[in-house]
């Protein structure tokens, strides 16, 4: 069937002269063409999969505020360590849930080497040896305030904080880390961190710094997940960036490559695609992507509600990391993403 316009000329003919015969709905018209020149996929080797630890044994616990999210007991850390070797996943994060009782103004259990993320580090090595370990470098998870360092007044002091950031990265990785995070935005902390590390004979471990980390509301859900909800005083602008800056995420991230960081972060996720996109082609430095425990909270609220397909959504979102540059990402949806997808 022909359709004519107004004068007279076939629509055809002039779509196909307006676009010089350029269809590009072809490559769309099925699903084999649609998978022959997709430009970015995602597999399992592209997540890290952070995950919880509580004292105790027992059943795993939930997270009120993010739904399938579990506090694991050691033992069950160890499990999801298995379950991710068995999926592909390369890398668990951990991050402890802390009481209020082990917590003090200077954050002191985190040079215990006998605290929950040195005992879960400790009990993967042994079990799980194949799948790296990410923990975190700052004291938020073990203070009384909240906050990621130590604090004089309403002041948080960057050098003292450095100081006990080294602490705490040589205790993890004596432990049997194989990532340090360092999370906390102090300025300085990776040269020293390395350093640090060097000097006890840990020159293979890598750092993977938070480079960009915003002052965000998506991580509410996260506090909640690690006990510290309730005990942050005030909020972390002082040291976590605006949200309205981008040339400064380069300044931050030039700054910890300098400094020795292996790899680099952006934090949060979705909301940041043109920070992760600009870093990567930027540095071309491997660049990750945090998916923080708010952007999991909405998609998992909305499917909840059955307001949108969850499983679509969190490999749509997922894929726009890789698409915008990420190497990997840091998500929840990590064990329930990798049992769907192709190993590469
Ligand atoms: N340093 C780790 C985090 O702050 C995670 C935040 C989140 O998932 O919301
Ligand atoms: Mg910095």
């Amino acid at each position: 069937m022909t359709r004519t316009g107004d004068s007279g000329v076939s629509i055809t003919t002039r779509i196909d002269a307006a676009t010089a015969g350029l269809r590009m709905r072809r490559l769309r018209q099925s699903d084999w063409s649609r998978r022959l020149v997709r430009e970015t996929s995602l597999t399992a080797d592209d997540l890290i999969w952070p995950i919880f630890v509580r004292e105790g044994g027992g059943a795993p616990e939930p997270v009120p505020s993010m739904p399938e999210v579990f506090r694991l007991s050691v033992e069950g850390c160890v499990e999801a360590a298995r379950r991710a070797r068995d999926l592909g996943i390369p890398v668990v994060a951990l991050f402890p849930y802390t009481d209020a009782d082990k917590r003090d103004e200077r954050g002191s259990e985190a040079f215990n080497e006998g605290n929950l993320v040195c005992r879960a580090s400790r009990a993967i090595k042994a079990a799980v040896p194949e799948v790296g370990i990410l923990c975190d470098v700052a004291l938020d998870p073990y203070t009384s305030h909240g906050h990621d360092g130590i604090m004089e007044g309403d002041r948080i002091l960057n050098d003292e904080t450095v100081e006990a950031l080294c602490r705490q990265a040589v205790v993890q990785a004596e432990a049997g880390c194989d990532i340090i995070g360092p999370s906390d935005m102090m300025d300085g902390r990776v040269a020293c961190i390395r350093q640090a590390l060097d000097e006890v004979g840990h020159r293979d471990t890598l750092i993977m710094s938070y480079a960009a980390k915003y002052a965000s509301a998506f991580y509410g859900p996260f506090r909640d997940a690690v006990g510290s909800g309730g005990m942050l005083k005030g909020d972390k602008r002082t040291y976590q960036m605006d949200y309205g800056n981008s040339d400064e995420a380069v300044r931050e991230a030039a700054q910890d490559i300098a400094e020795g960081a292996d790899m680099i972060m952006v934090k949060p996720g979705m909301p940041y695609l043109d920070i992760v996109s600009r870093l990567s082609r930027e540095f071309g430095v491997p660049t990750f992507a945090y998916q923080t425990s708010g952007e999991y909270a909405m998609i998992m609220a909305a499917a909840g509600n059955g307001w949108l397909d969850g499983e679509r959504a969190m490999i749509e979102s997922l894929t726009a990391f890789k698409r915008a540059g990420a190497s990997g990402i840091l998500s929840y949806f990590s064990p329930t993403i990798a049992a769907r997808m192709p190993r590469r």
